[in-house]
Order: structure tokens, then C-alpha cells, then sequence
């Protein structure tokens, strides 16, 4: 192109017509190949980010799903807006890195291109590019990079933080609506979107002295190219198109190694997105460590499996003794049955130990009705023997996380139709085993048999936590777990929105169906569904005994 253009000015400074329609002709022969080459650059460049995007993500939702990552990074606090992360700070790093990356390498082959153009003209102006690219890139990094990487690091987390505060308000409307907290909601979220700007507005007056900048920069360089050739033109040491020649390759070469003056917004968002991507990483890395170990750990406990399960039954006992604060994990093992020795839990984020010293063993075609008052420490309870929660002392064996079910208190409805709601966990494709008379069978037993007919059928996707009561979920909850039917299962006030009948019903069904299960509740209605009750008192102690206390016999 610049030798092009240098053609047709000198033709036209000195008349030449056949010398201006050759330049032409080679005007339109580069064009034909640039032109597609141009666009090829460009699908191929957004083909890239696209599969970039694809691997990435799924790498990072691999990780994020497997050993309840997702769980502990909310538990840590450590990594905020993961879904942000997953979502936009991927989509935005892979589109930065391959436009950085291309740029780069294309003002790379500039530089390459037009030194030798600018050397054979002034080499003189080729040292003072250098000079001047050196001194530009070490004003914009010191001067500006801290405090626009500090800002943009924050905007992210500000977007992110305002935008989740309004799906809470989409996910409780029905809530915020009888409370009538729209004021509140409303300050609460403008908070946000207040706090948002404000860091924007900073945001905005940086660049501005950014672009103040660049523009100094690059204007005060119009004029030197003909500055320089100029008097050689006079003396007519040069053609007249040598100037534009000049003067083209001079500002080429400026811009190759100017990138980071002039595309330093791009640079400095791509820093802050590799920096909030890295945290993600290490994060989901350091559970993927603990995978590892745990395998190492479980490997070894199953092949004692045999030993666990023959020790001698301990007698339920009534150990109560309090002490300080113990430091570790709790110790968990694989077994039939449930057994708990001398466990203390506590919190995450807490120094405060729940209860000290719990022992229990309930074996196979047992079980236990876990009372007691509000907080504590019932549902942290299930929480110690489902692994969500670790910290402690003493161990738990409890029979593998397959061979186990959790009922919540309040029913996860995930996305999707109601057959999804009832082989949930499990997934409908692979799920065969259970046919559509076996789901009716199921809705049936929990008094939902008409749900189907009421929404379309078993394929019929609704918004299904929206749309069913919170008593019903928890009868579709029940449908479930007779559906798996596991070894042993854990009822977290699962039948809390339930009337007395509805409860006593599918209790007296999942004691036929299930022989080993573990209940939190609140009602002495339900010790008759069960051999043991273990009680928490308010002074932390607690004590455990067989239903005949409550005059139930046994
Ligand atoms: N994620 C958490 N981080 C820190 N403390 C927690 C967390 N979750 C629960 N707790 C605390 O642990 C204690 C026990 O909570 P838990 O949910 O086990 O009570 P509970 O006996 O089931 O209560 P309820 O009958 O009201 O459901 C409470 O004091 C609670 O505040």
C-alpha cells in the first residue's frame, strides 16, 4: 500500500499518466487478495474465541460442579459473583486475548514491514520512534495502569453485585410482595446501582486523562516525518512521493509500537478479567487438590470397611461433656448404618462449637428423630454427615453418598418438566429404570396424582417452585425419595408445610419403603415413626433414648 500511494504521488506531482493507471492497476490487484484476506482474519479470529470460550467454560464448570465447589466457594466467601466469572469474564477475557493477540502480532509484522521502508528513507526517525514508544509506554503504564486496573477491577464487581441484587428480588417476589418491601428492595438496589456509577464516573475521568494523553502523543508526531524529509525533497534528494511514503511508514511503525499507549483501555481490562479468572481457578484447583485427597483418603477407609463394620456395637450413650474449641476436621468414613464417636461441630466462619461429644449408632432397619429448639444445630447435623460441613472432631461413618438421599427442608425444584422433578437427582437420560407408571405410582402415594393431568403431563416444564405450594414440593420432595428408594435417608423438616394427615401418611409409607432413615422435626407426632429420638437442650447438651420414653412402645 505505501509503495502504492507513494506511485500515484509522484505521478501525479509530475504528470505521468501511464506511470498513475499502473499504480492503479496494482491498487486493485492488492485489494483482491486483501480484501478476502481481511475478512478471513476476522471469521477466523471470532471462530477462535468462540471455541476458546466453549472449552474454557466447560472446563470451569467441570470444576465448579465436582466436589460441591460450588458449595465451599460460597461457604469461603473468598471468590465473589463465580456465575459473573463463568458467564462474562470468560466471554470478555477470550475476546480481549485473541484481539490483543492478534494486534500484537500484526503490529509486530509492521514493525517488520515499514523499519526497513522508514531505515532505506531518515534511520534517523526509526531511533527516535523507539525512544519515543519507550518513553509514551512508561508514562501510560506507571501513570495510568494502577489506578484504571484498580477501577476496572471494581466496576466488574459492582456490575455483578448490582445485577445479583435484582435476581434475589425476581427469585422472592412473592415474599418481598407480601411484605410489601418494595421501598426497601428499591433502596437496596439503587445502593448498588449508586455505588456502580460512582466507580464508573471515576472510571470515565481516567480515561478522559488517558485519551488527553494518547492525543498529545499522537498528534504532536503529525508533522515530524515531514519535517525531517522535507528538506531533502527541496534539495531534490528525494521524489515528492518519498514524503508521503515517509510519513506513512513513520506513523505504521508509531502505532506498532505504540499498542500499549493506544490500546491500553483493552490491556488493562484484560488484566483485571485474567486476575478475577485466576482467583476462580485457584480456588476451584485447591478443592480439586482436596478430590484428590479424599480419594487417597476414602481408598484407604473402604479397604477397612470390613474392620469398621465388625467392631463391637458401642451402647447408645448418653455422653454429654463440654470443652474447648477443637481445631481439624471431622473424620469420615464409609459403612452401613449410621455411627457417630465423640463429634463436635462447627460452623464455617465460626468459633462456636454446636454440641461436643455426640455419639450414636443406628444400624441397618433403625431410626431417629433428631428435636430439639431453633438453632441448635439439628440441620448441622445432616450437614456433618452429608460432608457439607467438616470442621470438628470425632468421626462419622455413614454408608456411601449414592447409597444416601437428602430432603431439605425447602424441596430444590430444578429446571425443567415434572418427570425432572421426580428423578432428581438423577437425570432423565439416564434414569431408565424408572417408567412413567412408576412416576404416576409415585405421585400417587404422595396424594399428587392429579398433577399431571392439572399441567400437562409428565413432560409438561413449568416454573415448578413457583407454581406448587410449599407443601406440595415437599410431597413431590417424598415422591422422590420413594422414587431412588437409597440404603438410608436424611429428612430435614421435609414434611414442615405438611397437615398432620398428609405427614402421618408419608411417614407410615416410608417406614414400610425404607429401613434406615434420620428426621429433624419439631412434632412429638412424629417419635412414632421412630426408634430413637435424640434431643438437643438449650444449654448445648443433649441426650438420646428409645421412642418408649415418650410412651410410645417400641
Ligand atoms: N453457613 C453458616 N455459617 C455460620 N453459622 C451457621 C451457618 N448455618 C447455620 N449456622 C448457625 O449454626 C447454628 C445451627 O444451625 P442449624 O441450621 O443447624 O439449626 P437448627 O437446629 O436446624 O434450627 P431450626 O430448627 O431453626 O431449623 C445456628 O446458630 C446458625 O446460625
Amino acid at each position: 500500500m505505501s509503495y502504492v500511494q507513494r506511485d500515484f504521488s509522484t505521478a501525479l506531482s509530475s504528470k505521468d499518466v501511464a506511470e498513475f493507471y499502473r499504480a492503479i492497476r496494482r491498487f486493485v490487484m492488492i485489494v483482491i487478495f486483501a480484501a478476502p484476506l481481511d475478512s478471513f482474519y476476522q471469521y477466523m479470529q471470532e471462530l477462535l474465541s468462540l471455541e476458546w470460550r466453549a472449552w474454557m467454560s466447560e472446563y470451569l464448570l467441570s470444576s465448579y460442579f465436582s466436589n460441591r465447589a460450588y458449595f465451599d466457594l460460597k461457604m469461603d466467601g473468598k471468590v465473589d459473583n463465580p456465575d459473573q466469572r463463568i458467564c462474562e469474564d470468560v466471554y470478555s477475557f477470550v475476546k480481549n486475548s485473541v484481539e490483543i493477540i492478534a494486534l500484537f502480532s500484526g503490529k509486530f509484522l509492521s514493525v517488520i514491514g515499514f523499519a526497513g521502508v522508514l531505515w532505506t528513507i531518515a534511520p534517523e526517525l526509526v531511533y527516535f520512534l523507539v525512544v519515543y514508544a519507550t518513553f509514551g509506554t512508561l508514562v501510560t503504564v506507571k501513570g495510568f495502569g494502577g489506578r484504571l486496573t484498580s477501577l476496572k477491577f471494581k466496576a466488574l464487581q459492582r456490575e455483578a453485585e448490582f445485577r445479583y441484587s435484582l435476581v434475589r428480588v425476581r427469585d422472592n417476589v412473592e415474599s418481598i410482595a407480601f411484605y410489601g418491601g418494595e421501598s426497601h428492595e428499591a433502596a437496596t438496589t439503587k445502593d448498588f446501582l449508586v455505588s456502580m456509577v460512582e466507580n464508573v464516573r471515576e472510571l470515565i475521568v481516567w480515561n478522559r486523562h488517558l485519551s488527553l494523553f494518547n492525543n498529545i502523543y499522537e498528534f504532536s508526531m503529525i508533522i515530524v516525518p515531514s519535517i525531517i524529509v522535507a528538506p531533502r525533497y527541496f534539495s531534490g534528494q528525494v521524489q515528492f512521493g518519498v514524503i508521503s511514503q515517509t510519513g506513512y511508514a513513520f506513523h505504521k511503525i508509531l502505532a506498532a509500537l505504540s499498542v500499549i499507549v493506544f490500546k491500553f483501555d483493552s490491556i488493562s481490562g484484560l488484566a483485571v478479567q485474567t486476575e478475577r479468572l485466576e482467583a476462580l481457578l485457584s480456588a476451584l484447583e485447591t478443592h480439586t487438590g482436596d478430590v484428590r485427597v479424599m480419594k487417597r483418603y476414602f481408598g484407604r477407609t473402604s479397604a477397612s470397611l470390613g474392620l469398621a463394620a465388625d467392631e463391637d456395637r458401642e451402647d447408645i450413650s448418653l455422653l454429654n461433656i463440654s470443652g474447648p474449641v477443637p481445631t481439624g476436621n471431622i473424620k469420615r468414613e464409609v459403612g452401613p448404618g449410621l455411627i457417630m464417636r465423640d463429634v463436635s461441630i462447627i460452623p464455617p466462619n465460626s468459633q462456636c462449637v454446636l454440641y461436643h461429644d455426640l455419639n450414636l449408632q443406628l444400624s441397618f432397619g433403625e431410626s431417629l428423630l433428631v428435636m430439639g429448639p431453633s438453632g441448635c444445630g439439628k440441620s448441622s447435623l445432616l450437614r456433618a454427615v452429608a460432608g457439607l460441613w467438616s470442621r470438628g472432631t470425632g468421626s462419622i461413618q455413614s454408608p456411601l453418598s449414592s447409597d444416601t438421599f437428602f430432603l431439605p427442608q425447602k424441596p430444590y425444584m430444578p429446571l425443567g418438566s415434572l418427570r425432572d422433578q421426580l428423578l432428581f437427582p438423577s437425570n432423565a437420560n439416564v434414569c431408565s429404570y424408572s417408567s412413567d407408571s412408576d412416576l404416576h405410582e409415585a405421585l400417587k402415594e404422595v396424594a399428587l396424582d392429579g398433577l399431571p393431568a392439572r399441567f400437562g403431563g409428565l413432560d409438561a416444564v413449568h416454573d415448578w417452585s413457583d407454581t406448587l405450594s410449599s407443601g406440595e414440593q415437599q410431597r413431590l420432595a417424598f415422591a422422590r425419595l420413594f422414587l431412588h428408594c437409597p440404603k438410608v435417608a436424611f429428612l430435614d423438616e421435609a414434611s414442615s408445610a405438611l397437615d398432620a394427615g398428609n405427614e402421618a401418611r408419608l411417614y407410615a409409607i416410608l417406614s414400610k419403603k425404607l429401613a434406615t432413615y434420620v428426621s429433624v422435626g419439631h412434632r412429638t407426632a412424629l417419635v412414632k415413626h421412630h426408634t430413637y429420638v435424640l434431643e438437643f437442650k438449650d444449654d448445648r447438651s443433649w441426650s438420646l433414648c428409645t421412642r418408649d420414653v415418650f410412651g410410645i412402645p417400641s
